[in-house]
């Protein structure tokens, strides 16, 4: 018999005296125009990509069904699956209550960061997916409106040889000329052959020597023709950090991101503060609590949530908000599938300081074909005028890629 999770013991989720349901509140009204709904399951399916994407969909008794997608990760379709009996019999359209709801039922259990916040996630982007098409409006709408027809994409490159500079620029040129990117990330935590020890969190001075010369030969490359970014993945200590982003200031660096651990908001704030290189921050961080502090210190230049591992797209706007009130533009980490991809992008459009959605695929191969619309078209994503999300999941290649064991979704 396979394990069940889903039935484990919670008491904080069986009786919180801050009971958000509709039932407790008082939520019965009758509303008119076919909203009258109530969501009747909730399923995932994992699909092995690059990264191991879940994907969830909400199903209703008017047959309407909402797709959203989660950060990758162990655990979470386990956690949907124990927040299932929170949302049904629901009505999706009140999306800021049910997560709310899903918050407040799993604090003993996590909500407040981590994983539990990354399977909330999936679900409010399913219910976006939902209520969108329910409302026959695209999920933007809900947001408040458009500030874009396309959002800006910026493609995350990889090369084999990650740590020779001309390598890189070879690849930066292709990525630019070949599939249309302005728009570039490059990962800078890469072995130069200088390390003594690789635990020590110190770079020596022929290692900043090498991660300059990286950022030299790819920046100069691709002048006037794309945006350039590099990730040092919460590696190095604070001196070290600052050393290198001043070296750096000699480049046209778009951004240097997550050069120091994330945990500790002094060191951060200090990196930061100490050089013009502007340093972006946030994939690690869990809802618009812990993004507002790093942006109230402005010990971020540029917020780097993701948005459905962050608390979703109502929350990624909420962080998009509080980083608007001190000039600070959102630049969407994204390792997703299509489904959230495409949910960020409808993100992006409706905050005023989107800078770009990441897409971390392109080696892939078969990544569009997971939805049968086109999603990144020359760089950018349209934002479509159907309703939700305006992606439509390709069930042929979700079984195809689907992770062992894993079960397809049931029909609409
Ligand atoms: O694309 C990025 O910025 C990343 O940091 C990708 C990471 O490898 C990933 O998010 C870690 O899970």
């Amino acid at each position: 018999m396979g394990k069940n999770y889903a039935d484990l013991h919670d008491p904080n989720a069986e009786y919180t005296m801050r009971e958000l349901s509709a039932e407790t509140m008082g939520v019965t009204a009758k509303r008119g125009g076919g909203r009258d709904v109530e969501i009747t399951d909730v399923q995932t399916t994992m699909v092995d990509g690059n990264f191991p994407w879940t994907l969830v969909r909400i199903y209703t008794d008017a047959g309407v069904v909402g797709t959203g997608e989660a950060y990758w990760g162990a655990g979470v379709p386990e956690l949907i699956e124990r927040m299932k009996p929170f949302v049904i019999g629901e009505n999706p359209l009140d999306i800021d209550r049910l997560y709310e709801h899903l918050v407040q039922k799993m604090s003993g259990e996590g909500s407040v960061e981590g994983v539990t916040v990354t399977a909330i996630s999936g679900i409010e982007v399913a219910l976006h997916d939902l209520a969108g098409k329910i409302l026959d409006i695209p999920a933007y709408q809900l947001l408040g409106g458009k500030y874009r027809d396309k959002v800006r994409v910026y493609c995350d490159c990889h090369t084999e040889e990650e740590a020779d500079p001309e390598a890189c620029a070879d690849e930066a040129e292709r990525v630019v000329d070949e599939l249309g990117y302005d728009a570039l990330k490059f990962d800078l935590d890469v072995p130069s052959g200088h390390e003594k020890d690789r635990a020590n969190r110190h770079l020596r001075p022929g290692e900043i020597r090498h991660k300059a010369e990286i950022v030299e030969k790819v920046t100069e490359r691709v002048k006037d023709k794309a945006d350039v970014a590099f990730d040092c993945h919460w590696t190095f200590s604070g001196g070290s950090a600052k050393r290198l982003a001043a070296e750096l200031e000699d480049y046209d660096v778009w951004w240097l991101e997550d050069p120091v651990p994330p945990e500790n908001l002094d060191v951060q704030e200090e990196v930061t503060k100490s050089t013009l290189t502007p340093i972006t921050v946030g994939e690690n961080r869990y809802r618009v609590t812990e993004l507002r502090r790093l942006i109230e210190n402005q010990a971020v230049d540029i917020v780097a949530p993701d948005m459905p591992k962050v608390g979703g797209m109502r929350e990624t706007q909420k962080i998009a908000d509080v980083a608007n009130q001190y000039y600070v533009p959102v630049a969407m980490h994204n390792v997703s599938s299509p489904v959230a991809t495409m949910a960020s992008a409808h993100v992006g459009t409706a905050i005023p300081n989107s800078l770009a959605v990441e897409y971390h695929s392109y080696e892939l191969g078969w990544w569009e074909d997971l939805v049968e619309e086109t999603v990144i078209e020359d760089g950018y994503i349209e934002i479509p005028e159907k309703p939700g999300l305006g992606v439509t999941l390709d069930m042929d290649t979700v079984e195809e890629h689907m992770v062992d064991g894993e079960t397809l979704f049931d029909e609409a």
